[in-house]
Parts: structure tokens; sequence; C-alpha cells
């Protein structure tokens, strides 16, 4: 299969729009820059939106589940089954993620990429099964170049529902017991970096765990020659979901929806997007700075400054979620306050 799709220009971002948000902030009636992070939101929004004025109503959330083969290695503190089960969860209406979405409007569906117990057909889960699991990264690649072309279409194909359904913002969220592994694993992979300072706690390692966690994953970096090649080591090391993804983020982009990046695995997806696709960083928010090890050092290396700091170790796109009404209330500052000129307030 071609992954020439992979590489196709990303949407043109419109420098006069975001000129024009740029011209009507300094307009607003507040000392210019006092609204920090929220005018540069705005602005930034404008400029992919390709109007002065952004709004956000329509906000898509996918979230993709798939198992991993390194679970085997007894690096997470959860059971396998917890990743099928909560397909289940999500369906029902159940899980954080559920719950914010809900609460944004936001549309939600659920990508099954394959787990080692299928929940089945389930509303609002689209079923894009790959394997049960990826193989133990440990032992062997953790998918073939087939299976890893599947799951970054899988992402893809996420990215072009949202834009059928008129989204303005890209949410990825993930589900995948030991996950935390693998995106730790390919970050070091991608920048050649030791374990120990990306490898964390996941869903509650203690300090033993975390050392064992390590271990794992530099058994498994010494399988693999030190190359810097993102697709490579995506299939080497990665998993259904954090390929898929991987492909979203770029499917996003080519199609001119910015995406909010979640937490440590979704970072991680989001660095090998960005060194499969460089142009895709400039549609990307950050929305938060999770407590899992790593994370900080992932968003330093991106120059990502992420919008909250709330202690979250959660994934499924929880963070991104809870950072929207932010990036909502940047748009509505920036075309709804008075210019200094309509509130007769003198400027500078
Ligand atoms: C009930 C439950 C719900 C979750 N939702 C997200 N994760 C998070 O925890 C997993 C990664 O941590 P580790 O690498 O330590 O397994 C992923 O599935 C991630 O999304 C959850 C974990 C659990 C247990
Ligand atoms: O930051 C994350 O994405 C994260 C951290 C711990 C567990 N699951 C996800």
């Amino acid at each position: 299969m071609s992954q020439d799709w992979l590489t196709e220009p990303c949407f043109a971002i419109d420098e006069e729009s975001r000129q024009r948000a740029l011209d009507h902030q300094a307009q607003l009636t507040k000392p210019p820059g006092s609204l920090g992070t929220l005018e540069t939101l705005a602005v930034r929004l404008a400029g992919m939106q390709h109007v002065a004025m952004p709004t956000l109503q329509s906000v898509w959330i996918s979230i993709f589940a798939g198992d991993h083969g390194v679970a085997a290695e007894g690096v997470s503190a959860f059971p396998q089954v917890v990743t099928g089960e909560m397909i289940r969860n999500f369906a029902n209406g159940g899980a954080a993620i559920s719950v914010l979405a809900r609460s944004l409007g936001a549309m939600l569906e659920v990508v099954n990429l394959g787990t080692v117990n299928d929940p089945g057909e389930l509303p609002n889960v689209r079923r894009a099964i790959i394997a049960p699991q990826t193989g133990n990264f440990c032992e062997r690649p953790a998918m073939s170049a087939v299976q890893l072309d599947l799951a970054l279409r899988a992402g893809a194909d996420s990215a072009q529902a949202a834009q059928d359904a008129g989204a303005k913002l890209f949410i990825g969220g993930e589900m995948g017991i030991a996950n935390t592994t693998s995106a730790a694993a390919l970050a070091c992979g991608l920048l050649r970096e030791s374990p120990r300072a990306l490898a964390g706690a996941g869903t509650g390692l203690d300090a033993a765990g975390i050392q064992h966690k390590v271990a794992v994953i530099e058994r498994a970096l010494a399988l693999y020659p030190a190359d810097d090649d993102a697709l490579s080591w995506l299939g080497r090391v990665g998993g259904f979901e954090i390929a898929a993804l991987c492909g979203a983020y770029i499917g996003a982009a080519q199609r001119g929806i910015p995406v909010l990046v979640d937490g440590f695995i979704t970072t991680a997806a989001a660095l090998a997007a960005v060194r499969i696709h460089p142009a895709c960083r400039q549609w990307m928010f950050f929305a938060h700075r999770s407590q899992e090890r790593g994370h900080a050092r992932l968003l330093s290396v991106l120059e990502a400054d992420p919008l909250l700091d709330l202690g979250l170790r959660l994934g499924e796109g929880s963070g991104a979620a809870t950072a929207v009404p932010l990036m909502r209330l940047a748009c509505e500052l920036h075309s709804r306050m008075a210019t200094f000129a309509q509130a007769g307030v003198s400027s500078a």
C-alpha cells in the first residue's frame, strides 16, 4: 500500500486572516497583550479557519483503542482486559471522556483497532480491527508494515469523518493498557533518549515497577538500529492507537482542522507525526502537561506551551476536552469585546 498520502501538503494557513485578527485584537478595550495566550489562540485559529472571527462550536473527539503485546511483560498496574472493557464504558457513556464530551456538546467516536477481548458491535464504536493486539516489541516488531499502514489510515479516516461533520477542532484520545510503555519506547527511539528519562508510572506503577518498565524498554531498543526514521519506530514499538493518532493528526492538518493534543501518549504520537510531516506542527495546540514523567520533555522538544497543568494522568483525550472551554472563551472574547471606538474608551 502506498504511503504517499502521509506527506501530501497540509492545508494552507491564511496569513491575511491571521493579520486581520491581530489588528482586531489591538482595537479591543484592554491593554495590548493583556489577555496573553487567549489572544494568541484566537489569532492562530483565525489563520487556520481563514476568517477574522474564528468560532469553535463543533468539536470532534476520536478515541483510538487497541491492545499491546508488551502488556505481557507486566508493565501496567492494570490487566490487559481493561482496554476492551473501557470501549464498552465509552459506548455506555460512563468514562471520563464520555462525560466531558457530553458536557461540551462534542461529537465522540470510538475506534476499535483490536483488543484481546473484543467487545463486539456497540453504538458509536467504529470497528477497524487490525489484530487482537500488537506483537510484544521486546521480542519482535509491534506491527507489520501492512498493520502500520492500516492503523495510520484508520486515523486519517477519522480526520475525514471530522471534516464531513463540519468539525472545527479535532481531539484524539487513546485507550490501550501498556501504552505508556509503547509511547515511551517510541519517544526514546525518535529522540535517542534513555528510557529512564521518559518512562513513568502510567496507571500507577511504584518505583520498582517503573524500574522494570525501563528495563523492558531498554531490551526492546537494543533490538533495533539507532536510526531516527519515525515510521520505522512507529511500527517497531508503537501501538495501533498511537499510529492511528499519528495518521489522524497528519490527516487533520491536511484537511485544515486544528488539533488539540492531549497527554503523554498523544504527544508521543504528535512527535512521530511532526517527524513524518513537519508542517503539521503548525496545526497543533497542546492542552495540558500530564503528570506522566517524560511529558514535559516531549512538550519541550515540540516547543509546545500547554494551556493547563492540572496534575492529570488519564489519557482518553480528557485533558484536551478540559481545555476546550478555554479555547471557546478565547474566540468569544475576540469576537464580542467592544473596541476602543465602540465603547468610547481612550486608547494609549
Ligand atoms: C480504568 C482505566 C481507564 C483509563 N483510561 C485511560 N487510561 C490510560 O491508562 C493506560 C495507560 O497506562 P499504562 O501504560 O500504565 O497501562 C491507557 O489505556 C490510557 O489511556 C486508563 C486506564 C485504566 C486502568
Ligand atoms: O498523559 C497521558 O496521556 C497518560 C498518562 C498516564 C496514563 N495514561 C495516559
